[in-house]
């Protein structure tokens, strides 16, 4: 994929942040992503196949991660979830602001910097362009900012494993709920944790959720899950270690 048509997909992003009709919009935008990667999109439905396509896509041969699969990867769930209801979004809202972030880096004049997350963490740190130990002047840095999508990744991992392991009887909003509380939550004022909290009731069935993959029977999602999984990890992980060996697990 290449953002040739980084304009549009940055006014449709821009719409996106300002705009009500958040769902909607993000439809578009990720629409316009996977058409610069020649994927057919005649179809603006979530399929879980586009997102598993885009994390395949993100790890180079020796294990770099592509900026911009990566935020496709952030577009597919983004959409998804929106697909679930409005009372999504204020997470979406959150997710997509950071999306726009890393897109703007990419678009930028140092966009050359950004092709990889290594190459980024490289650069940022290089040039003192990151805040290490308090927010001051670089409050929109790439590292800082895919830290937080990043750490959003793990939640990812834990609950799609669950949904995997699930059986019919077994409840999305308690998968969710525990997946958060084993990562993300850890990060996360009391308040946004209540929201979040709150939130997780109003998430559908399982059985409905499995449709809203649009893969096919419960056995086929089962199936695509274990197959999207190592990669989730894999690209989880290969972040991890980088952030780790630059000691920027933390940053404020
Ligand atoms: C394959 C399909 C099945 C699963 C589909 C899941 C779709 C999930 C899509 C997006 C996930 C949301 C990502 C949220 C990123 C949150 C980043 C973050 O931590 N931001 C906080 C810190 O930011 P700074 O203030 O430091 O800039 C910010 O405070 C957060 C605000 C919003 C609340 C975030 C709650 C996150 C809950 C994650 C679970 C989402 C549940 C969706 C259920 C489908």
């Amino acid at each position: 994929m290449s953002l040739s048509n980084e304009c549009e997909i940055k006014d449709g992003l821009e719409t996106l942040v300002e705009s009500q009709a958040i769902g909607e919009l993000a439809n578009l935008a990720y629409f316009r992503v996977a058409m610069a990667d020649s994927v057919a999109v005649e179809d603006p439905k979530f399929t879980l196949q586009e997102v598993l396509d885009t994390f395949k896509s993100c790890l180079s041969e020796n294990k770099e991660v592509f900026l911009e699969h990566y935020v496709a990867g952030w577009l597919g769930l983004v959409r998804f979830m929106n697909s679930l209801g409005s009372v999504f979004s204020f997470i979406a809202k959150d997710a997509v602001n950071k999306i726009q972030i890393l897109i703007n880096h990419l678009n930028g004049e140092n966009g050359a910097h950004y092709v990889t997350v290594q190459s980024m963490v490289k650069y940022e740190l290089d040039n003192q362009l990151v805040d290490l130990t308090k927010r001051g002047s670089f409050p929109e840095s790439g590292c800082r900012t895919l830290l937080r999508l990043h750490r959003a990744l793990r939640w990812l991992e834990l609950f799609l494993e669950r949904l995997r392991t699930s059986t019919e009887e077994s409840k999305t909003s308690v998968m969710c709920s525990e997946a958060y509380n084993e990562s993300l939550s850890q990060h996360h004022a009391w308040i946004i944790r209540k929201a979040a909290g709150t939130a997780f009731w109003a998430l559908p069935g399982r059985a409905t959720f499995f449709d809203v993959m649009n893969v096919g029977t419960p056995e086929q999602v089962v199936a695509m899950l274990g197959d999207a999984l190592p990669l989730i990890s894999e690209v989880y992980q290969v972040t991890e270690d980088l952030y780790a060996q630059n000691n920027i697990l933390d940053l404020p």
